[in-house]
């Protein structure tokens, strides 16, 4: 059975992309004729796109790795700011915290934000990357709910009134942007 290496220094991430393509958290998980493994390694971004960013990382994956390769990039832009921190909202948690962001949309009557999930496949060095998006829209809101992965406590998806944080985690995994952009690629994996 072809192996693909899920690339991500991320444990939260991994958690859900194994938990939304089965219904288990095991580390191995399969799909169709794919059976989908873990590496954590921390890929080098670049600045650009959102998918020049997933292209880069993809290609860089699938350098170290020597076969075929999944790698994610998620984004969180402000509809107020032309969808910026994108993909640099990492580096934004990072510096000023959840209620530094929040302070950032202050004078900001259009508090509208997106969530953005990237997925990138790539079957090997010098190879073409294939790309797999999902959107989730909704607003920014202070911080409610745990705080143990990245931006979920202060984001609500349009049309419900808990955060990412505050939802069974069923129920974020069956609306969000990574749940999305997986549903494509699970599409594209069963039709190989
Ligand atoms: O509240 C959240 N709900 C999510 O569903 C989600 N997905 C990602 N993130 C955070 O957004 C940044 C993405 O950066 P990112 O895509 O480069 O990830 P990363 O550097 O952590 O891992 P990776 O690049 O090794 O895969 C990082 O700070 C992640 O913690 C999320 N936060
Ligand atoms: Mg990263």
């Amino acid at each position: 059975m072809p192996q693909i290496t899920f690339v991500t220094g991320n444990a939260n991430k991994l958690k859900e992309v194994l938990a939304i393509l089965s219904t288990s958290e095991e580390a191995l998980t399969q799909v169709g004729n794919f059976s989908i493994t873990n590496q954590a390694i921390d890929l080098d971004e670049v600045q650009g796109t959102i998918d020049e960013v997933t292209i880069h990382k993809a290609k860089s994956a699938a350098e170290i790795i020597g076969g075929p390769v999944l790698v994610e990039d998620t984004c969180l832009g402000f509809t107020a700011f032309n969808d910026l921190p994108g993909p640099y909202i990492k580096w934004f948690v990072k510096s000023l915290g959840l209620a530094g962001i929040v302070d950032m949309l202050y004078k900001f009557e259009d508090k509208g934000a997106r969530a953005i999930t990237t997925i990138g496949y790539c079957e090997g060095p010098g190879q073409e990357v294939k790309l797999f998006q999902g959107i989730t829209e909704g607003k920014i809101v202070s911080s409610r709910g745990p705080t143990n992965f990245g931006w979920d406590s202060i984001f609500e998806p349009n049309g419900y009134d808990q955060t990412y944080a505050e939802m069974d985690k069923l129920v974020k995994n069956g609306l969000s942007h990574r749940y999305k952009a997986l549903a494509k690629l699970k599409e594209y994996l069963l039709s190989q």
